[in-house]
Order: C-alpha cells, then sequence, then structure tokens
C-alpha cells in the first residue's frame, strides 16, 4: 500500500505528461499496480478506513496520480441505489480510448474534485453525456465498454489524466456555471 501516502499533487509534472501504453504481457509490477489502486479506491471509500487513514474518498484514480506515468487508470463508482449492485462500475482500464461519445453533453451539478487538485475549483466541467471506451483487459485483449452519466463522467476524469488534462482545464473561464444548451446536468 506503498501510494497511500504519496498522491502526486498539481505542479508535479507527471500530472501534465501524455502517459505512456501499458505493454503486454502485464509485468508483475504493472498486476501490483492495478491491484494497488483498485485497493486504494476500495480502502477510501470504507468509512472506517478511510477516517483512519485520513483519506479522501475516491471513485477513480489513475497511475500519475501515484506517479506512474503509464496509462492505467482504476475506476469505482458505488452503487447508491438499494439493489443488492454494489458498484455501477467496477473496472481497471488499461490503453484506454475513447472510440465514440454522444453529441450531448453532461456535467456534475456539485462541479469536479480531484485527488491531486486541494483547492475547490467551481464550476460545471462539461463531458460526453455517453461514451464508448476501447481498453485492453489484464490478458491485453481488447474490450468494448459503454458508459453513460456519472460512471461515463468518472472514466473521462480518468482519461484525462492519462493525456495530462485535469479537470478544471474544461471550466468556461468567463462563465464557469454555463451549462451547453442541450446538456445534462448530473445531480
Ligand atoms: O482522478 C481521480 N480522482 O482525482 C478522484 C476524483 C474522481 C472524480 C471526481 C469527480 C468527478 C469525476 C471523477
Ligand atoms: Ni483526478
Amino acid at each position: 500500500m506503498y501510494m497511500m501516502k504519496n498522491i502526486t499533487r498539481d505542479g508535479n509534472p507527471v500530472l501534465r505528461k501524455q502517459a505512456a501504453p501499458v505493454k503486454f504481457p502485464l509485468s508483475d509490477t504493472d498486476k501490483q499496480l492495478a491491484h494497488d489502486m483498485m485497493e486504494y479506491l476500495i480502502n477510501s471509500q470504507n468509512p472506517e478506513f478511510a477516517q483512519k487513514h485520513h483519506l479522501r474518498a475516491g471513485v477513480g484514480l489513475a497511475a500519475p496520480q501515484v506517479g506512474i506515468s503509464k496509462q492505467m487508470a482504476s475506476v469505482l463508482v458505488p452503487n447508491d441505489q438499494d439493489d443488492d449492485q454494489d458498484y455501477l462500475l467496477k473496472i481497471t482500464l488499461i490503453n484506454p480510448v475513447i472510440i465514440s461519445n454522444s453529441v450531448q453533453n453532461a456535467q456534475l451539478a456539485e462541479g469536479e474534485g480531484c485527488l491531486s487538485v486541494d483547492k475547490d475549483v467551481p464550476g460545471y466541467v462539461p463531458r460526453s453525456a455517453r461514451i464508448t471506451i476501447r481498453y485492453q483487459d489484464f490478458d491485453g485483449k481488447e474490450q468494448t465498454l459503454r458508459v453513460k452519466n456519472y460512471p461515463a463522467i468518472v472514466c473521462q476524469h480518468e482519461i484525462d489524466h492519462l493525456r495530462g488534462h485535469l479537470f478544471y482545464d474544461r471550466i468556461n473561464k468567463n462563465e464557469p456555471f454555463k451549462a451547453e444548451s442541450g446538456s445534462t446536468i448530473i445531480s
């Protein structure tokens, strides 16, 4: 669990680099990285553990945020419906590419935050409401994932990290809470 302590913060150049593709077959190091990133998210969403270790709950984590400039990101979106499904999305995205996206945009009503950005940056972060992601699984096999709404927002936030973008890059400087007509505001 080496990474608990040192999530890289805005200002560290690793967050502004285009991350390198992950090579296959996965090295033991990369397998361990994928495991540790997902474990970090699971722990961060456990109130007792998070409080004890002073963790901000995370729904996603990208390798550059733990100082590794590789195209790997973990997504763990909890399911708040009281059905039996724990997560809306639990996945490790390796070498992800958004291969198609809706014309319609969506943004979180309360804006976004980031484990690597300590300051609050208010404003809508316009993203595609629905996307199709092509990525590789642990065996290197190409997979396709279609997501919409909140899971899609999180996936786009993570994929942005792999290309050196941070959420506030996308906030309209002049009118931070201007939503494009026809876009969805997700609360
Ligand atoms: O990169 C992940 N991380 O900084 C944690 C926050 C993730 C996140 C927060 C709000 C909207 C989308 C994604
Ligand atoms: Ni982030």
